[in-house]
């Protein structure tokens, strides 16, 4: 086991958005995180990571360690690294520079030189087009953006990765590649969460699932399984009739 998180709680005001949940991530594992709108998935990665802010209560053990307590700059030089629903990229800088910033918080800062060549390995690793490192990136297709960003995140050199929502927006060719993509992340070694609202794509690419609704886990365990349980289809029934 890679991570574990214990009773994890996350209130704005009187709403619970997070209400005591508790999973493992075993090492390169995929698991996916789904649950209709609203039900607490990216306040999870929130909370996990700390970015923008850490749980009321509960724990988060990594690698053996606590870390619900650690600073998300050191959290993600640790070897934790995430990605946000929407495309968090610097717009005005080229897509090197964007991921230049990543490995420059990474803690294993080198010299200009080698800092530009682990940007251009992180862009490599993720199939970003050698065309476009330098194309201003507030034009960049959709699909550019989000590929961009899980390369910033790879510049930290992460074990665990959180990617929320890669496939949204995206075209089904484009699903696809994300798909290719976060397998052969994967197989780099690397233990994923995986949120997505669109659950043919977490079955396709996850080892197990956790479905959350209302900041509840009400489902854990095989894609086959947990997709027909009756608590699943009631709860995205239930949002495709409001
Ligand atoms: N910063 C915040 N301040 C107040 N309420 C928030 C904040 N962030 C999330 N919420 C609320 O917490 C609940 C859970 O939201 P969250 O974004 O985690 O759900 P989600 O499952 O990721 O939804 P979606 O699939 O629509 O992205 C929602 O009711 C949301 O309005």
């Amino acid at each position: 086991m890679i991570l574990q998180a214990e009773n994890l709680t996350k209130s704005f005001g009187g709403l619970r958005a997070v209400g005591g949940v508790s999973f493992t991530l075993e090492a390169r594992e995929i698991l996916g995180i789904a649950g209709p709108n609203g039900s607490g998935k990216s306040t999870l990665f929130n909370i996990l990571t700390g970015i923008p802010f850490g749980p009321d209560s509960g724990r988060v053990v990594f690698e053996g360690n606590e870390i619900q307590s650690v600073a998300p700059e050191a959290l993600s030089r640790s070897g934790i690294a995430r990605t946000f629903q929407r495309e968090s990229i610097f717009p005005s800088l080229s897509a090197v520079d964007n991921v230049l910033v990543s490995v420059e918080h990474s803690g294993r800062r080198g010299s200009d030189r080698e800092n530009e060549a682990a940007a251009i390995a992180a862009l490599d690793a993720v199939g970003f087009p050698q065309t476009l490192h330098n194309a201003p990136t507030a034009t960049l297709p959709i699909f550019f953006r989000k590929t961009l960003m899980m390369a910033s995140a790879l510049a930290m050199s992460p074990r665990v990765l959180l990617l929320d929502e890669p496939a949204s927006s995206l075209t089904p060719g484009e699903i696809e590649h994300m798909k290719a993509l976060i397998l052969k992340l994967r197989e780099a070694g690397i233990s994923i969460l995986l949120i997505e609202h669109v659950l043919p794509l977490l079955m396709t690419v996850c080892d197990r699932l956790v479905v959350l609704d209302q900041g509840k886990v009400i489902a854990q365990g095989l894609p086959t399984e947990v997709v027909a349980d009756p608590k699943v289809v009631e709860a995205y029934l239930g949002q495709a009739a409001k």
